[in-house]
């Protein structure tokens, strides 16, 4: 395949990662409101740490399981942000 090709492959799945994250954070944005309604705190270790664990297991290769904590921790920190 050629570099064009790869780059169309990717921006296939850049794609879906915006429509994905898109879909998240308007979750995250109702998790929010709840939160206030109830008075709980936006950040939730416990579950940030459930999250990281479960994600972790869907991962085939082990070797990139730090890159993909870094991602998901950097997408915890802005819903968290996107709470506020
Ligand atoms: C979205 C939530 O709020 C925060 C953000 C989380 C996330 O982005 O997955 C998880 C826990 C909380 O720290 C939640 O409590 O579920």
């Amino acid at each position: 395949m050629s570099l064009v090709d790869f780059r169309k492959e990717i921006d296939l799945i850049d794609q879906e990662l915006v429509q994905l994250l898109e879909k998240r954070f308007l979750i995250v944005h109702q998790i929010g409101l709840l939160k206030k309604e109830l008075g709980l705190p936006v950040f939730d270790p416990k579950r940030e740490k459930e999250v990281l664990e479960s994600k972790g297991k869907l991962i085939t290769n082990k070797e990139h399981l730090a890159y993909y904590e870094s991602i998901f921790k950097l997408i915890m920190d802005i819903s968290k942000d996107m709470e506020k």
